[in-house]
């Protein structure tokens, strides 16, 4: 059922011959679709065309198409797949207010504002306290439990955002909080892709399956989040609204009564300072924890970068772990700067980025991409780069210490990788203080302990055979072993120093 449009006599991007109604489904791992996408990049080019039943979608595969397009462009590309949008609004996901999925308008305009305000590059280091203390949390975490890391490592995402945007308090293990938190964005990160949006807008019967249906795993999570949501939302907010203590909530409703008119004008705003702060931790928490299961693995496949890694931090801090690292030391710390980038490179764990969709017809060398498509932009195809990243498979850390050496440290950040972080009117708001919390994580981590793979783990430096989750974001799951390279007591008094 190929869709009859006018074409303006132009062909579309080149792509996979679709097969009649379905499209280009066949193919797809629809857990990995970026691997699928990316061997199309390297047969049809830097831009592709495909069809998922009647979504036209469009791919990204390079930094240049995706800055013309995405950045140069944003007008008409700033928007989300309606399809995405009604796969939020289903009754009831119950999350069809989450800032990084609102159409392009004055709603989401009012949301980025307050998420600006609180994380723009100047405000960042504001939040240093919070990210170190919580650092020092995961260490004290993983000396007493290392075999749940993954849990220590969403603790630790999820606290740092939600003292940031609610200054809410979480317990430094097994919050109650954390754990609801954790459940609904598996839900997310698993449903709310274009995937399953093109799926549900050709078969909208599937809304309407029984939850006990083997397939209506769509269904059973909407149920769940119905009460998830809920909870997540409004228990910090109400804390939030309630104290002085400053927070990106706080500070935005203490803004309101200086600009606004009226009632209802405050009532919009309040409105959206929930909404926004709500989308907060979906944001920052799963892409944040997901970066630091890459860095581990690279660590455990690269026991030469990690020597490297620690030999630097020994020299700024002294061998026998005389302190902890803070952030004065980071501008003498380009190499873990580097393996910071590296991280960022070798996996995106965003791996297409948050779809974006166009607003009108577009034509771009020659092509003509259609009003309403999805946009994906390939960054685990532009992360493998070969003429930007010679051997893209391995992780080199040193393939940024030109860059890094010359830096500020005021300046570290996400540039030389900037595309893990998306493009356009749409790229990540929390781009500065997820740098800083990687940093007072991995430098933490490397200060204190040795991380090894698992005894019978054996992966080659290309992570080849590594069990990735599957969805919007993405990491690798394996077994690793901390060894702390000091005392346990040394660390602990260490850590009760800062307190
Ligand atoms: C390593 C950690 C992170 C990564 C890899 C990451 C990556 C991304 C990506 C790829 C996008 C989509 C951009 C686009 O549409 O082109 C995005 C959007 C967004 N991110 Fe992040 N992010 C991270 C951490 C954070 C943090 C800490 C926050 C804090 C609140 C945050 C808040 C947001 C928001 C609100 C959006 C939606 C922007 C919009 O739609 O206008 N992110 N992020």
């Amino acid at each position: 059922l190929q869709k009859k449009r006018d074409t303006k006599g132009l062909p579309l991007p080149p792509g996979p011959p679709p097969l009649p109604f379905v499209g280009n489904v066949i193919g797809i791992d629809t857990d990995h679709p970026w691997l699928a996408y990316s061997r199309w990049g390297a047969e049809y080019g830097e831009i592709v065309y495909s069809r998922l039943f009647s979504q036209d979608i469009v791919i990204i595969n390079s930094e240049r198409v995706a800055h013309d397009l995405l950045d140069r462009r944003s007008h008409n590309y700033s928007t989300r797949p309606p399809g995405l949008m009604h796969v939020l609004d289903f009754p009831s996901f119950g999350t069809e207010f989450a800032s990084i999925f609102l159409p392009y308008s004055d709603r989401w305009r009012l949301h980025r504002r307050i998420f600006h305000q609180a994380f723009r590059l100047e405000a960042a280091p504001s939040f240093r306290p919070i990210q170190m203390r919580n650092a020092h949390n995961l260490i004290s975490n993983l000396l007493a439990s290392s075999d749940v890391y993954g849990t220590h490592l969403h603790t630790f995402s999820t606290s740092i955002i939600m003292s940031i945007v609610y200054d809410y308090s979480t317990a430094p293990l097994d919050d109650p909080f954390v754990a609801l938190v954790e459940r609904s964005l598996e839900i997310s990160v698993r449903e709310l892709r274009p995937e399953v949006a093109a799926v549900i807008a050709e078969f909208p019967i599937l809304e309407k399956l029984p939850p006990w249906l083997p397939g209506a795993s769509f269904v059973r999570g909407a149920i769940l989040q119905r009460t998830l949501v809920p909870l997540i939302v409004d228990t910090p907010f109400e804390h939030a609204a309630g104290t002085a203590a400053p927070s990106m909530v706080s500070d935005a409703l203490r803004r309101i009564p200086e600009k606004t008119k009226d009632e209802q004008e405050a009532a919009v705003l309040e409105k959206a300072i929930k909404e926004a702060s709500a989308s907060g931790y979906a944001a920052a928490s799963e892409t944040t924890t997901s970066t630091l299961y890459v860095f581990l693995l690279a660590m455990v496949l690269y026991p030469e970068v990690q020597a490297r890694a620690q030999a630097e931090i020994d020299s700024v801090i002294g061998e026998a772990l005389e302190r902890l690292p803070d952030w004065d030391d980071r501008a003498s710390m380009p190499y873990i700067n580097a393996v910071i980038q590296e991280t960022l490179r070798w996996f995106p764990v965003v791996p297409l980025g948050i779809p974006h969709a166009t607003v009108n017809d577009d034509v771009y060398e020659g092509h003509y991409i259609p009003k309403g498509a999805t946009v994906m932009a390939n960054t685990w195809s532009m992360a493998r780069n070969p003429e930007k990243y010679p051997n893209p498979t391995r992780f080199m850390p040193e393939r940024h210490m030109s860059k890094v050496a010359v830096e500020e440290p005021s300046t570290h950040g996400p540039d030389d990788i900037s595309f893990a972080f998306g493009f356009g009117r749409r790229v990540c708001v929390g781009r500065h203080v997820a740098d800083a919390s990687l940093f007072a994580a991995v430098v933490n981590i490397l200060a204190v302990f040795s991380v090894k793979p698992a005894p019978g783990w054996n992966v080659g430096p290309d992570a080849e055979g590594v069990k990735w989750t599957g969805g919007v974001t993405t990491h690798p799951v394996f077994p690793c072993i901390f060894t702390p390279r000091y005392t346990k007591e040394r660390v602990s008094q260490l850590i009760k120093m800062q307190c």
